[in-house]
């Protein structure tokens, strides 16, 4: 007898649009939520956002975070269970989006996502990432019931950020080739859905590349449609393997080894010029994936990245122990084919 199940999990309200902010009222409205919001926040988008959005609510309260820990979410849940709120509101970038995301989970409430940048596919997903101490958890929780995202706010971003949105889904490329290479090797539970839509979301994305330009509120549409896409890609699955390979995992080596010195959008999308190539060799796709970066201004080099040489080898060498995950990586890669790879690929000057 056919015995398996699966339970996709997505966002009900996807709001997409020139100044759909003002319309965040009405979009929860239309989920039927009891209480009052907490809306979890950090200072920038706060500053930006928060009032324009604590307007729309009776008797809101807010709670700014600053860095993304597992401290911070056991703040935010003692100061949920204080205000006991009805439903979260997420209000920003990555940060105090999964630190939101995870708390609800935790506090079996709803939340909504509200992004004030389209830097990463996370905005909608079911996973929440979050470092602690020499490694990071990437945790199923509930995804957003709905997502308003407000192209006119993301067009006024710093640039930098819809770059690292657009190289997040440009390295879908080569996650998808490792969760298919661990699907042959490891017969790892693979959904052919997940990794056409993660694939198609990345060759969109590129298709579109010269429509993406600073200050343009259409580039902003395009890029959140497609971190959307991305994050419904990783619902479908039940995990971020249809967006997250070796190239995460050598970007999240770097969140360690070098912290806050670049974005993680950028991180993983100068690892996935280097994985395409371990993946196919010197003719493979990696020079189209370095000129796809390029050309939307998301960094090629480590050096553009602010990364010295060494970090990135070390980086590199090191990124299959932070996490039990088969890729082209798995057993990892000795010091010497690491700057290999780097120089070939031009990351590194040798
Ligand atoms: N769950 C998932 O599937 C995924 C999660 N992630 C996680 O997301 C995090 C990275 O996300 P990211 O968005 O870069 O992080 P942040 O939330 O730290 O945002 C990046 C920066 O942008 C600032 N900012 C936010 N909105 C605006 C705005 N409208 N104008 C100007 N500045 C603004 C923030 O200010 P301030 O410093 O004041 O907050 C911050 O300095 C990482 O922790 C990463 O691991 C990444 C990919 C997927
Ligand atoms: O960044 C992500 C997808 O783009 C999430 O992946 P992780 O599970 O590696 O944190
Ligand atoms: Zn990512």
């Amino acid at each position: 007898m056919f015995e398996k199940s699966t339970w996709i999990k997505l966002p009900r309200n996807v709001l997409v649009g020139h100044d759909v902010l003002d319309d965040l009222g009405a979009a929860v409205g239309e989920l039927y939520l009891t209480g009052r919001p907490l809306i979890v926040t950090s200072p920038t988008p706060n500053d930006i956002a928060g009032d324009r959005v604590r307007a729309q609510f009776d008797d809101p309260a807010t709670a700014v975070v600053k860095e993304a820990s597992f401290d911070a979410v056991e703040r935010l849940i003692e100061t949920a269970e204080e205000v006991d709120p009805g439903y979260l509101i997420a209000l920003g970038g990555g940060k105090p989006i999964d630190i939101a995301k995870m708390a609800a989970d935790h506090l079996s409430v709803g939340f909504v996502s509200v992004p004030t940048v389209a830097s990463h596919d996370g905005i909608v997903s079911g996973r929440s990432s979050i470092p602690e101490g020499d490694t990071r958890h990437s945790v199923a929780a509930d995804p957003p019931l709905a997502v308003v995202a407000d192209t006119t706010l993301l067009a006024n971003a710093p640039w930098r950020l819809t770059t690292a949105g657009c190289a997040d889904i440009i390295s879908n490329y080569t996650a998808v080739k490792d969760w298919r290479l661990a699907r042959r090797l490891r017969n790892v539970e693979y959904s052919e859905y997940a990794g056409a839509l993660s694939e198609m979301t990345a060759e969109l994305l590129v298709e579109n590349a010269d429509m993406i330009r600073p200050g343009l509120e259409e580039s902003s549409w395009v890029v959140v449609k497609a971190l959307v896409s991305s994050g419904v890609a990783m619902s479908i699955a039940g995990s971020s393997r249809p967006a997250s390979g070796a190239e995460h995992l050598i970007s999240h080596q770097l969140d360690r080894i070098a912290p806050g010195k670049a974005l993680h959008g950028h991180q993983v999308g100068v690892a996935s010029i280097m994985t395409e190539y371990l993946h196919s060799g010197e003719n493979g796709r990696w020079s189209a994936i370095r000129e796809a970066l390029a050309e939307l201004d998301a960094p090629t080099t480590a050096a553009e990245l602010g990364i010295d040489d060494e970090e990135l080898i070390a980086a590199l060498t090191t990124a299959h122990e932070i996490r039990d995950r088969y890729t082209i990586l798995q057993g990892g890669i000795n010091e010497e084919a690491a700057i290999e790879v780097a120089s070939a690929t031009g990351v590194i000057e040798r």
